[in-house]
């Protein structure tokens, strides 16, 4: 089999991409898409994206996690899969796309920076020391005073495997407020079982929970994260946050061929 790929990154999150309007890469080879995404036997990636078509949209987006296993939503993936649908010119500055929590708007602007639509976010849950809520995927939010030399990996994975969530799992999220909506964030991401340079719904969860616990009453957030800065943007309406987008750069790093 011989497939072109094209690899993009979002604020460092970074995705294999291939267009599968044909229909013929083979979806359920969990082993193959997890060699795919090895950064020493494979091309490398957090996860691996598949472009389809779809009757009512303009595409649909089908998301595999590095374990090689399809999982929820990818915030970071969906503003990089517009920019690839553009490169495809299957769009122009606008798109609507079908993912699997639904569908998607999303906005092209001049200088490559993406806003992609969000699920609207129902329930958040408020515990005594952390938030959790579902932004297209699961995610456990917390806050700690300072995250240089924090240990993401071990406390993420630890939270992730605990009880709390049982066999699904969570994302987990770590915040320190910089200033009023401007915050730092690191996450551990299920799936790849590691920390990311970034995460898309990771930023949207961490940016709701900090409205929602009261740290900041501002709804135009900002966030550091390790590979660069997002900012998430919403409105609270009748304890629904909506009108959700996540807004930051999608770049096109390099396209090769695989055969196998
Ligand atoms: N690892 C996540 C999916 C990808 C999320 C992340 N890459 C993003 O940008 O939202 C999960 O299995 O819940």
């Amino acid at each position: 089999m011989k497939f072109t790929f094209y690899k993009y990154e979002g604020t460092g999150n970074d995705f294999i991409f291939i267009d599968n309007r044909q229909n013929n890469f083979p979806k359920t080879d969990v082993k193959r898409i997890e060699k795919l995404c090895d950064r020493r036997f494979g091309i490398g990636a957090d996860g691996l994206i598949l472009l389809e078509n779809d009757n009512e949209t303009d595409f649909k987006m089908v998301y595999y996690n590095s374990d090689g296993n399809q999982s929820s939503m990818c915030g970071n993936g969906g503003r990089c899969i517009v920019a690839f649908a553009k490169r495809l010119n299957l769009i122009s500055d606008q798109a609507t796309f079908l993912a699997t929590d639904g569908l998607h708007k999303a906005f092209v602007f001049e200088d490559g920076i993406i806003s992609l639509g969000m699920k609207d976010v129902d329930e958040v849950k408020i515990e005594s020391d952390y938030v959790f809520l579902n932004t297209g995927s699961p995610h456990h939010v917390m806050m700690v005073d300072d995250l240089n030399n924090y240990d993401v990996k071990g406390i993420g994975a630890k939270i992730r495997y605990s009880d709390l969530y049982g066999k699904a799992g969570s994302n987990v999220n770590f915040v320190q407020q910089l200033l009023d909506n401007h915050f730092r964030l690191r996450t551990y991401e299920r799936g790849v079982e590691d920390e990311t340079f970034s995460c898309g719904t990771g930023a949207t969860a961490a940016a709701i929970a900090m409205h929602a616990i009261g740290e900041t009453s501002l709804s135009h957030i900002y966030l550091n994260v390790e590979g660069g800065k997002l900012e998430v943007s919403f409105e609270k309406v009748g304890g629904i946050y909506t009108n959700v987008f996540l807004k930051g750069p999608a770049t096109f790093v390099f396209e090769g061929e695989i055969e196998w």
